[in-house]
């Protein structure tokens, strides 16, 4: 909403005007500058306005100068509150007071110019005029207005004329006979604006340069109503001599308001908004502050509640006295008066921020929603995806008023958690779609599900049926008995494939008019595509898009039609007609807070195939490359991984791998290495090696590997750090971090970092005694990190910025990395793996950093920490010699913070949680 403030002229006097809106500490005050201003004129406001007989008597300088000191105090009253235009405009003398709201002059040189220019006019004995506002066309020129001239260009049907007063009398009087509109004007005898004024031009020169006031310039908020082309700019007295004799041209600038402004009207009188209602777009809100007959003060609180609930924010509090503490022990509160007022109905607002809130009950008893009890997992119902998708679809087309055969497209969803339901319970969803489409489902006051979605044209990838009649299928009964080995119990209407092709390429579904049903096959077939020992659930969809008519022209209604459904895992598409998922991203549903895992399928098959075997056939196979004595250092969650991937056996060629650091000996010679290995198989894929000098211990080698391979990756194949740039290390007392801080000292940069904990400053400074103290600051108080590199760096920032968390810290880093800069970003696990919900990684892929970044032409690197699996052959090659050369340099060492733990190989403990700052076990292995 803009705001524009429109000030009145003469005819909004009335006696008694302004006089009970001095309560107002603002306006009160600025009254009286006003008052001491005019008083060596002879021009006593205060008496003005509180004796009728003055007001009565009182010539049109008084009435002028009156109404103007009334719009400055009235501007400031509203400033006082943090009400400002963006557009002023004023009838006729209001133009004075637009001086003032544009800042041009202050109140004495704006009420100096009106006592000058206005006793000009009074000294000039000029004849005697009138003016009065009429119901006439100012472009109809065949109107019968003798000897009266048109000088207000008011409204599209109302102007003001002037003339001699018995023309005026006269041509009101004949207008009333008519029928038409006619109002005389109390002009105090002048006819303003028209041609009678011109004898007294050159006076009111004369009087206005006697002021020697500077020439200013207007602002573009004031737009002019004296002067035919608001173009010129330039301000002086001038301008109201101008004023005084040419037309106003009210009308062309009220037709500029655009549709929701919210028009403030400042006068002593709301003179104006009888025109101002018909003329203004029917979305604009006007507004007076005054109404002679009405009390002045309540009147205009009455009008600033007007403001707030046209979207202003006025400050109210401004309004009354400051509160000083303490107050008196006998103040009353206000709390046990303030009651609501229910005697009105009131409709609220479509401001396009309001949206459709339904609650959604789900009761598995009724007819209609008994099939839902269709889907289990781990022998409890849940709610399905594709269920939420149907509400969602269902609530909007209501909300918009639309039937479902429109169609409609869904981005961005994110299932926050799952929602179990019983058929004892009924189960209320909340779903809320705001005007922007974004939507939100809870339960329990929990969010479960966000994304956005619209109606839309679909926009669809033509489907490429890559079926082969000859391709082997798993049957319905094959399918579903694969389901069941991972804690899906389907049934129902969810057990809905009928086959499956082997390369999980397409499939055969069933439409029988139940769209949450066949919404499921779709995610079922990329489920299936998928399976593991866990039962996996939806943890984001990219993209829906759904065409119930062109499904319905493909299919007999009525008649239950197989369907094939496609996936293409490049296009990571999963289709059929009419409907198309886009992305989905599968999570084990143990990764979904609440939920309850029985861990039915973990725990059985974790003692069938111990991972302690696991480890010892690594050992093996180390061994025969004559790697031996060896340590491992191991990630508790690979493990776990490796565990999951050991007893897939989908017969389907499965490329997880895992990756495990170690250290060993080879002919006498001490190594520490990365090893890689089949997740289904163990078998070793590959191993590299690094020669480490004697003194170090094999225990310590084991942690060293993963640390500085990736640290060497970021910061030199990615990062290309060079020597003595500025670099920022969130987290130096993490591996990672650590292991960079080495590397960046050994170039000689300037090594900004935080640490997660105090304890670890000392250390650190211990491990490098060329890190300055001062450049090492608790991760907690991010402002200080900014505040010490922009002073350090001379408000350029850092050349490169290494970081490995979302949030403040990642934000903090945006804004500190230089123009030309590299930021690094550690991604734990991968991109790939950004999903899960148990790290930071989700985070990191919904976090915002705005594309200034980019536009200073930094670069933006997502590392992942699993670099020897995921590189290229050549840059790995350089991380390698780097870390190789490393060693002999002294600058690659064992990690001096404790980030590991000791561990038996028998141990069985694996799955534990621990604390987070211990992120791996060593294991000495015989
Ligand atoms: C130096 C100087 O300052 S010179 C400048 C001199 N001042 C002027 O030129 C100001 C001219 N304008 C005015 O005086 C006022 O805006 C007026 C007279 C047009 C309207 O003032 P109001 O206080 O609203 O008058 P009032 O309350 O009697 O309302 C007029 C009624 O007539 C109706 N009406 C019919 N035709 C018209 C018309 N052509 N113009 C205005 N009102 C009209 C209005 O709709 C309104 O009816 P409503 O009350 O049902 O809405």
């Amino acid at each position: 909403m803009e705001t524009w403030f429109v000030f009145s002229g003469l005819g909004s006097q009335w006696d008694g005007m302004g006089r009970d809106l001095l309560v107002f500490e603002a306006f009160r005050e600025a009254f009286e500058k006003s008052v001491d201003v005019l008083e060596p004129f002879g021009v006593d406001l205060k008496k003005y306005i509180a004796d009728s007989t003055t007001f009565n008597t009182s010539n049109i300088l008084f009435h002028t100068v009156c109404i103007i000191s009334i719009e400055i105090a009235l501007v400031d009253l509203l400033s006082s509150i943090d009400i400002a235009p963006k557009q002023i405009f004023g009838h006729s003398v209001g133009e004075f007071a637009c001086a003032y709201a544009d800042g041009c002059y202050n109140a004495k040189e704006t009420l100096l110019t009106v006592v000058e220019l206005i006793r000009a006019c009074v000294d000039s004995n000029l004849p005697p005029g009138a003016m009065a506002s009429v119901g006439l066309h100012w472009d109809d020129k065949e109107m019968p207005w003798k000897d009266t001239i048109p000088v207000c260009h008011n409204a599209i049907d109302n102007m003001t004329v002037a003339g001699s007063h018995a023309s005026i009398k006269e041509l009101v009087g004949n207008l009333k006979g008519a029928g038409i509109f006619a109002r005389e004007i109390k002009s105090q005898g002048f006819a303003i604006h028209s041609d009678l004024m011109k004898p007294a031009e050159a006076q009111m020169m004369e009087n206005i340069l006697g002021l020697n006031l500077p020439t200013k310039t207007r602002s573009s908020k004031w737009i002019s109503t004296s002067q035919s082309s608001d173009e010129i700019k330039v301000f002086s007295g001038r301008y109201f001599v101008n004023n005084i004799i040419s037309p106003v041209l009210f009308h062309p600038v009220v037709q500029r308001i655009p549709s929701h402004a919210v028009v403030i009207e400042i006068a002593p009188q709301g003179l104006f908004q009888t025109i101002l209602k018909r003329s203004l777009h029917e979305t604009c809100v006007s507004i007076s502050l005054t109404d002679r007959n009405q009390k002045s003060a309540p009147f205009f609180l009455r009008s600033v509640g007007k403001l707030f609930v046209s979207g202003l924010q006025p400050k109210i509090n401004k309004l009354y006295p400051e509160l000083k503490f303490p107050i008196r022990s006998a103040t009353l509160p206000l709390s046990s008066i303030i009651q609501w007022n229910h005697n009105d109905t009131w409709k609220v607002a479509e401001d396009g921020f309001s949206g459709a809130t339904n609650l959604v009950e789900i009761n598995l008893t009724t007819l209609a929603q008994r099939f839902y009890s269709g889907y289990k997992i781990n022998d409890q119902i849940l709610f399905p995806a594709s269920g939420f998708l149907v509400l969602v679809w269902r609530v909007l087309a209501e909300k918009v008023g639309t039937s479902l055969d429109y169609p409609i497209t869904f981005e961005n969803i994110v299932f926050n958690r799952v929602c179990f339901t019983s058929t004892q319970n009924i189960t209320k969803l909340v779903c809320n779609i705001h005007a922007s489409g974004y939507f939100e489902v809870r339960e329990n006051d929990k969010s479960v599900v966000t994304g956005s979605v619209r109606f839309e044209e679909p926009e669809m990838f033509d489907i490429e049926a890559p079926f082969s009649e000859y391709s082997k299928r798993f049957t319905q009964v094959e399918v579903y008995e694969r389901f069941k080995k991972a804690g899906y119990e389907f049934s129902g209407s969810f057990k809905s494939l009928l086959e499956v092709e082997v390369g999980n390429h397409s499939a055969i579904t069933i439409w029988e008019g139940n769209c949450v049903k066949l919404l499921d096959s779709l995610i079922q077939l990329e489920i299936f595509s998928n399976l593991s020992n866990h039962a996996l659930v939806p943890a984001r969809i990219d993209k829906v898009t759904i065409d119930l008519e062109c499904l319905r022209n493909q299919v007999d209604e009525g008649t239950p039609t197989e369907m094939p459904i496609y996936r293409d895992k490049n296009l990571k598409v999963v289709s059929c007609t009419g409907i198309e998922f886009r992305g989905v991203h599968l999570l084990p549903i143990k990764c979904f807070g609440d939920v309850q895992d029985n861990g039915k399928n973990c725990m059985t098959n974790f003692t069938t195939q111990s991972l302690s075997s696991f480890l010892v056939g690594f050992n093996k196979q180390l061994a025969a490359r004559n790697i031996i004595k060896c340590h491992f250092a191991v990630d508790p969650d690979i493990l776990e991984l490796a565990n999951n991937f050991i007893l897939t056996d989908l017969g389907i060629d499965d490329p997880s791998k895992i990756g495990a650091e170690f250290s060993g000996v080879i002919s006498g010679q001490k190594v520490m290495g990365l090893a890689t290995f089949h997740a289904t198989t163990a078998q070793l894929i590959s191993v590299v090696h690094w020669r480490i000098p004697d003194n170090w211990s094999l225990r310590d080698a084991a942690t060293v590997p993963t640390a500085y391979v990736t640290a060497y990756y970021a910061l030199i194949v990615r990062g290309n750090v060079k020597h003595k740039e500025n670099i920022l290390i969130q987290y130096g007392d993490e591996a990672v971090g650590e292991a960079a801080i080495a590397i960046a000292l050994g170039m000689k940069c300037t090594v900004f970092t935080t640490i997660r904990s105090e304890k670890n400053k000392p250390i650190l400074l211990n491990r490098f005694p060329a890190l300055d103290p001062a450049k090492i600051l608790s991760s907690k108080h991010c402002h200080n990190l900014e505040k010490l590199i922009q002073k350090v760096t001379k408000g350029k920032g850092v050349n490169v910025v290494l970081n490995s968390s979302s949030g403040n810290p990642m934000r903090v880093s945006v804004r500190c990395v230089a123009e030309y800069g590299r930021y690094l970003q550690l991604m734990d696990g991968g991109i790939k793996n950004a999903t899960d919900f148990r790290s930071d990684k989700k985070t990191i892929l919904e976090a915002t950093i705005g594309l200034s970044l980019f536009l200073r032409s930094v670069t933006f690197h997502g590392i992942c920490k699993d670099i020897m699996m995921s590189t290229k052959e050549e840059e790995f090659n350089i991380v390698h010699s780097k870390l190789q050369e490393g060693i002999g340099l002294g600058i690659v060492k064992p990690l001096s913070i404790k980030h590991f733990e000791d561990a038996q190989l028998k141990e069985a403990n694996w799955l534990q949680p621990r604390p987070s700052d211990l992120q791996k076990f060593v294991l000495e292995m015989e």
